[in-house]
């Protein structure tokens, strides 16, 4: 109910209380029985002393059997009364046992700190001496008298002394077995915040290496590795793909703006602008229209993009991957203009983008590589290297996949193309991306 109805802090509070008020009570009780019991008993005759009025003798010439006898009195037997006065107690050293077991429910169950359960202990051992002392000493020295004429052995230490000891025995138990206790939980507390610590670590870190193969490896392939059972680094991934997309897409004159001099920090400023360019385009390609695009990789100012190369990103009945992989490189002609405008410069761009088969896999052990093979892939890179700056060149089969989607294409003619012979190719003009390209 406390749950349910109460804030998490303000019912383990209320717990806190109620564990510690019945704590209180059942001490309170238990001690009451011990102490409390004592006085039922009061005046307590001492036997010894009535037994020799009665025989009108001196008590010290009276031994404990002589007592029990002359007072017909058995240590088992409490409830006769005796010609000293009624009933007595003949195990005084229950009232101790009692104690103790409430010092033990004070030391188990009270929820506060081991110095205040060290001063409620003593003050509990030290009035309970001083009650057995001072208010029935008596209740004992007759026990020590009826054990001794039973079992015919003399009391070494009086039961009225006996007690005391016990409670500070058993305090210094306690408190030993307090400190121990506490070492244990403060070395626990510890040990569980430094696994806790270590297992937020831990899962950082696993989210960061997530992050990076990630960044290294398409999700699908990245869950490839992620999951296999058995890590065996010569395994090979490959994959055949129906019919990809690639674009390849060079700043041409990015080698007459690279110089290395003094008053560009020998080339780095140069590298920092491509390296701007090249995120900016990353950006682009983050964007979840693009969903269906994957970079491949940059080499120098060149950079590889490809589509539809799994089955979430291929879409076989409207190809809507190769629409998305040319309107991607509108985009970048947009933000490469933008570039321009903003650095003063004048990067030329150029686009080729084909179709078709390809293998796709992860070559190496050491700093895999995720690629693409085949036909294809040369093909692409073809359009690219025979295109006309700040155009696209498309292959004719991305012309007779897009040509009915809407996209404005104009004959290039015959290209001659390495080991290809000539090859019909078109430009891609349009329509242009609506969006603004980014900052
Ligand atoms: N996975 C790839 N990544 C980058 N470039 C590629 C890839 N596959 C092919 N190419 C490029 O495609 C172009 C055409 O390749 P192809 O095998 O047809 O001719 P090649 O004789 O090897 O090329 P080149 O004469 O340019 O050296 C090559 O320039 C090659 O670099």
């Amino acid at each position: 109910i406390c749950y349910k109805m109460l804030k998490k802090s303000d019912c383990s509070c209320i717990k806190r209380k109620a564990v510690t008020f019945v704590s209180v009570s059942i001490i309170a009780l238990i001690s009451s029985m011990a102490v409390g019991n004592m006085f039922f008993f009061l005046p307590t005759h001492d036997l010894r002393t009535c037994a020799a009025q009665f025989a009108n003798v001196t008590p010290t010439a009276l031994t404990p059997s002589n007592v029990t006898d002359i007072l017909n009195i058995t240590l088992l037997d409490e409830s006769k009364p005796t010609i000293c006065g009624p009933q007595s107690c003949h195990f005084p050293q229950y009232f101790t046992y009692s104690m103790v077991l409430s010092m033990l429910a004070c030391a188990q169950f009270l929820g506060t700190s081991g110095f205040s359960k060290l001063i409620l202990l003593l003050s509990q051992s030290v009035l309970y001496t001083l009650l057995v002392l001072l208010v029935n000493p008596t209740l004992f020295d007759n026990a020590d008298l009826l054990n001794h004429a039973t079992f015919e052995e003399s009391v070494m230490i009086p039961l009225r002394l006996m007690s005391p000891f016990i409670l500070m025995l058993f305090v210094a138990a306690v408190l030993m077995q307090g400190q121990q206790a506490e070492l244990t939980a403060r070395m626990d507390f510890l040990w569980n915040k430094q696994a806790a610590e270590e297992r937020e670590e831990m899962v950082k870190k696993q989210a960061y290496n997530r992050k990076l193969i990630h960044n290294i490896l398409p999700v699908d392939v990245a869950k490839y590795y992620l999951d296999k059972k058995e890590k065996n680094d010569d395994d090979l991934y490959c994959q055949s793909c129906e019919c990809v997309a690639v674009m390849f897409a060079t700043i041409t004159n990015f080698s007459e703006f690279y110089m290395e001099l003094d008053a560009n920090n020998e080339g780095v400023e140069c590298l920092r602008l491509l390296n701007e360019i090249i995120a900016d385009f990353d950006n682009i390609i983050s964007e979840p229209q693009f969903y269906q695009l994957e970079k491949i990789k940059t080499m120098g100012s060149t950079y590889m993009v490809s589509s539809g190369l799994n089955s979430a990103t291929y879409d076989k009945e409207n190809m809507s991957h190769i629409s998305a992989l040319a309107v991607f490189a509108m985009r970048l002609q947009d933000q490469l203009k933008f570039v321009n405008t903003h650095s003063f410069n004048n990067f030329k761009f150029r686009i080729g983008l084909n179709c078709g088969p390809v293998v796709a896999g992860v070559i190496g052990a050491r700093k895999p590589q995720y690629d693409i093979w085949g036909n294809t892939v040369n093909v692409a890179s073809r359009m690219d290297s025979t295109g006309i700056d700040d155009k696209i060149q498309v292959s004719e089969d991305v012309y007779n996949l897009l040509k009915t989607k809407g996209f404005d294409f104009v004959p290039r003619g015959f290209v001659p193309v390495k080991g290809k012979g000539t090859m019909m190719t078109y430009f891609l003009e349009g329509p242009r991306p609506n969006e603004e390209p980014t900052s």
